[in-house]
C-alpha cells in the first residue's frame, strides 16, 4: 500500500476493529445472541440516537454528564444512547404496550459514554444484554443473574466472580440515618468510587453518631458469602434494610436451583453507575482485570416514568471487555476459522470459481486468488491470510 505521511485521525474514544478482533467479536457475539434465544429472549434493534428527553426521562438528569449530545436541523436536542436499558424500557412502554407480560428482550449493539477511555472500554462500545421487564422479585433477578453467568461462560470466560448486592440495604441505612440528600449522594459517590479515605471525611463532618458512622464506613468491605448475611441482618434494625438482605437471600435460594451460586458472593457495597436501580444490582469480574466485565440489576421505577408501570431487571455485558478477559487468559481462538484459499496458474479462473462456490455450498469459507500464481507463491499467501488450506488448480 501507498506509504503516506498523513495519517487520518478517529475521535478521542472510539476504535477500529480490524479484521481478526471484528471475527473475534463477530463470534463471541453470535455465541451469546443464540444462548439469548435459548432463553427464550427476542432481539430488539432501537436508534443509536434518542431525544435527550428519553434518555434522561428514564435515567435520571445525572446520565447527562456522560452524554454526547447535539441538535438536529429543528434545534431538538439529541444524545447518543448511553446504554440499551432506557431505549428498550422506551420500546416496551410504547410499541410493545399490548404485548403480554413478561417481555423478554435482548440486545447486541454500541453504546456511548463521554467518559475516560480505557482499556476494554472506549466511549463507544459494545454491549450484549437482556431487559426482563413485567417480572417482580426474586425469580427475575435470579434469572438474569443465571444468564449472566451462563453468557461468561458462553463467551469463553472459565474464571470470574459475580459480587452481588442491593442498593436498598445501603439506601435504609442512609434513611434511618437522617443524613440530608447531598450528603447521601457524597457518601454514594464515595461507596461507587471505593474511595474509603474520602468517605471517611465526609462521615466525619456529618453529625451523625459514631456508630452510624461505622456502620457506613463499613459498608464497602462488607462482602463474602451467603453467612456474611446473618452478620449484616444483626447490624441493622431499619426495615428497609432487612428486607433486602431477605430478598439476597430468596435470590440466592434460586441461584442454587440453577446451580450457578459457586460463581456468586455478596458485595453490600456495589453502587452502579446509572441511579436507576431499586434492588439487587450486581457486577462480574475476572482476575487481572479490575473493571467489570457485566453488570445489571433490577429497576422497578424506569417503566414507571414512560407512563407504563411494571418492575424490570436486567444486565449487559462489555463485549471488548470480554474479549480482552479472554485475550489476557490466552484465550484468543474464538475468531473464525478461515478454511481454503483456491489459488490458480494462468487460464484456470473460471475452475477456481467453480471449485469455490462447491465448498462454499458445503459452508466452507474460501478467498479465491485476484491473479494467477505459482503454486509456491499461492502456498506464501495462504500462510499470510491465515488458511488452513490450499488448493491449486494445476493446468488442464
Ligand atoms: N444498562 C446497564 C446494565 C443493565 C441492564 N439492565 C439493567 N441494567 C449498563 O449498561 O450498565
Amino acid at each position: 500500500m501507498n506509504q503516506n505521511e498523513f495519517v487520518p485521525q478517529i475521535p478521542y474514544g472510539t476504535r477500529d476493529f480490524l479484521p481478526r478482533e471484528a471475527s473475534r467479536k463477530r463470534a463471541i457475539e453470535a455465541a451469546l445472541a443464540g444462548m439469548f434465544v435459548r432463553w427464550g429472549y427476542d432481539e430488539v434493534v432501537t436508534p443509536t440516537i434518542e431525544y435527550l428527553d428519553t434518555l434522561t426521562l428514564g435515567a435520571g438528569c445525572e446520565v447527562q454528564q456522560n452524554l454526547f449530545k447535539f441538535f438536529d436541523k429543528n434545534n431538538h436536542l439529541l444524545a447518543l444512547r448511553p446504554d440499551m436499558t432506557t431505549p428498550i424500557a422506551r420500546v416496551a412502554a410504547s410499541r410493545l404496550r399490548e404485548s403480554p407480560l413478561p417481555l423478554k428482550l435482548f440486545y447486541l449493539t454500541n453504546v456511548f459514554r463521554y467518559e475516560q477511555a480505557q482499556a476494554g472500554r472506549q466511549c463507544e462500545f459494545y454491549q450484549a444484554g437482556v431487559e426482563l421487564m413485567g417480572a417482580a422479585g426474586p425469580t427475575g433477578d435470579a434469572e438474569v443473574i443465571a444468564l449472566a453467568v451462563e453468557s461468561m461462560r458462553e463467551a469463553g470466560l472459565a474464571e470470574f466472580q459475580i459480587s452481588l448486592g442491593q442498593v436498598e440495604f445501603i439506601n435504609g441505612i442512609m434513611e434511618e440515618s437522617g443524613l440530608a440528600l447531598q450528603q447521601r449522594q457524597q457518601v454514594k459517590l464515595a461507596m461507587l468510587t471505593r474511595d474509603l479515605v474520602g468517605l471517611g471525611e465526609i462521615l466525619a463532618i456529618s453529625g451523625l453518631s459514631r456508630e452510624v458512622q461505622h456502620l457506613l464506613q463499613r459498608i464497602p468491605v462488607w462482602h463474602g458469602r451467603e453467612d456474611m448475611l446473618d452478620q449484616a441482618l444483626t447490624m441493622v434494625t431499619n426495615e428497609k434494610s432487612r428486607g433486602a438482605l431477605a430478598n439476597l437471600a430468596e435470590i440466592y435460594q434460586l441461584l442454587k436451583v440453577y446451580g450457578v451460586e459457586q460463581y456468586v458472593t455478596f458485595d453490600l457495597g456495589i453502587i452502579r453507575d446509572f441511579d436507576y436501580y431499586t434492588g439487587m444490582v450486581f457486577e462480574g469480574y475476572t482476575p487481572g482485570l479490575g473493571f467489570p466485565l457485566c453488570g445489571g440489576g433490577r429497576y422497578d421505577q424506569m417503566l414507571n416514568s414512560f407512563g407504563a408501570g411494571a418492575p424490570a431487571t436486567g444486565f449487559a455485558l462489555g463485549i471488548e471487555r470480554i474479549m480482552l478477559a479472554l485475550e489476557r487468559q490466552g484465550k484468543t481462538d474464538k475468531a473464525e476459522a478461515k478454511n481454503f484459499y483456491v489459488a490458480w496458474p494462468s487460464g484456470r479462473l473460471a475452475a477456481a470459481i467453480t471449485k469455490a462456490g462447491q465448498l462454499r455450498k458445503s459452508g466452507y469459507s474460501v478467498e479465491v486468488a485476484c491473479q494467477a500464481q505459482t503454486e509456491r507463491e499461492a502456498a506464501a499467501s495462504q500462510t499470510d491470510k491465515g488458511f488452513e488450506r490450499l488448493i491449486y488448480l494445476t493446468e488442464d
